[in-house]
């Protein structure tokens, strides 16, 4: 069986690598890295550390990869084979993938009937049905019929926190032993694919809004709010009480959302919480804020893992969530100097005034009350920010 998986990246090799390999699957990696790519097709074969007191081991094999700027019709060739592919590439690279794979899918429609499923598995809600759609956008109506026989796109959440990777071994991956995949089956085509690792469920929903509005919130809130008080990692400023304070608190405000949404009872909420607290807390895990609060536009999104909630928070219960607008605030003095996405929200500020920015960043007027109460602490974090620069500096 062959696996193409585009994005040879933490999560490529550290987790669907893993659980693809093995159900038993050959994979074929598509990258833009010619390094990577390089790499993965000289040693056929990478080592996956799993980051607790063991430190176990693991080697996947049966690997080869593609760089899709240099051999676009490699790819085309291997998605005709494919029995199944996949991505975890970033929610904003999906466009940039969509055009090969229309051209590869189109061909393979030339060849076989067989049909396929295309799992996109990113840090969003629906972010298959959204590489559908953009796959559709290259198609005659006559095409989408036919893709619509052969080609399914079911939505997936991913769960495995997979850090920036400081290894001398470049293709090594040290991930957390801990992972959840869960892919919607009611939109699976043909047979349901034999890989344990993978639960399928009727219904997507809760699964993925449960783990956005709750790890990725959580890991986000602890980056921001981290950053903001001059921490470099997520261990370090997990310890921080009042750090710890503003994510237990935000964490209580989606878990409010969620158990109103879904099935889910409190009491077993409140432990998959301390479940997450916990594994944030992994000392053997080393993970830079930068690398979690990466893309703070993206994150900011109507849907995405701060604004999707606390939106919710208010439509459901009439109040503004504190913690949530806490952490918004927060990402608002998010500079990070490497982050394009930093840098142009810093940019925004500076040339709207920070109410401008927040409300167009976030699609909501400016008076709405969360961006008001957003902006309140923003007001607060700036002057605690200015007093520990005063402090630090008179301690100098
Ligand atoms: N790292 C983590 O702990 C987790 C990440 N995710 C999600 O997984 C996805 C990937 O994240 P990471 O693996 O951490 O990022 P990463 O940056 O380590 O990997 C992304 C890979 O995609 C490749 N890429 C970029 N453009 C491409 C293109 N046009 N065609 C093919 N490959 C391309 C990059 O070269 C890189 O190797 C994201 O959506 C992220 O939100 C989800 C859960 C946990
Ligand atoms: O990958 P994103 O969406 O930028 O989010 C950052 C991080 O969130 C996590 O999935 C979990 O909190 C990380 O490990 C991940 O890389």
């Amino acid at each position: 069986m062959l696996a193409v998986h585009f994005g040879a990246g933490n999560i490529g090799r550290g987790f669907i690598g893993e659980i693809l390999h093995d159900a038993g699957y050959d994979i074929s990696f598509v990258d833009i890295n010619a390094e990577m790519v390089d790499l993965l097709n000289s040693k056929k074969k990478y080592k996956i550390v799993f980051a607790d007191q063991g430190k176990n081991e693991q080697f996947i094999t049966g690997i080869s990869a593609i760089n899709s700027k240099v051999e676009p019709d490699k790819v085309i060739e291997s998605i005709v084979r494919a029995d199944l592919v996949t991505t975890a590439v970033g929610p904003d690279i999906l466009v940039n993938i969509s055009d090969l794979l229309a051209k590869s899918l189109k061909r393979r429609s030339e060849i076989t009937d067989k049909p396929l499923n295309i799992i996109a598995c990113e840090n969003m809600i629906g972010g298959s049905t959204f590489l559908k759609e953009k796959v559709y956008e290259k198609l005659s109506d006559e095409e989408k019929t036919l893709f619509n026989r052969l080609y399914a796109f079911p939505d997936a959440a991913v769960d495995r926190i997979v850090p920036s990777q400081i290894n001398d071994d470049r293709l090594m991956v040290e991930v957390e032993p801990y992972y959840e995949w869960v892919v919607d089956q009611s939109a699976i085509k043909g047979e349901l694919p034999a890989i344990s690792g993978i639960k399928f469920v009727p219904e997507l929903a809760p699964y993925i809004v449960r783990k956005l509005f709750t790890v990725n919130t959580g890991h986000a809130a602890i980056a921001y709010f981290g950053y903001m008080k001059g921490f470099a990692r997520i261990d370090e400023a997990i310890k921080d009480k009042e750090v710890y304070h503003a994510v237990s608190g935000a964490l209580k405000e989606t878990g409010r959302v969620i158990v109103s949404k879904y099935d889910f009872d409190w009491d077993s909420h409140q432990d998959y919480i301390n479940k997450i607290l916990l594994r944030f807390k992994n000392p053997y895990i080393i993970d830079s804020v930068t690398r979690v609060g990466r893309s703070p536009l993206r994150k900011l999104g109507k849907n995405d893992r701060l604004l999707g909630p606390a939106l919710s928070y208010y439509q459901l219960f009439g109040k503004v969530p504190e913690n949530l607008s806490k952490i918004i605030a927060a990402v608002l003095l998010f500079d990070a100097e490497d982050d394009q996405e930093a840098r142009a929200l810093k940019h925004l500020i500076r040339n709207q005034g920070v109410e401008k920015a927040l409300s167009e960043t976030v699609e909501l007027e400016e008076q709405h009350p969360i961006i008001q109460k957003s902006i309140e602490y923003y007001k607060l974090h700036l002057k605690e920010k200015e007093i520990t620069i005063r402090d630090s500096s008179k301690r100098l």
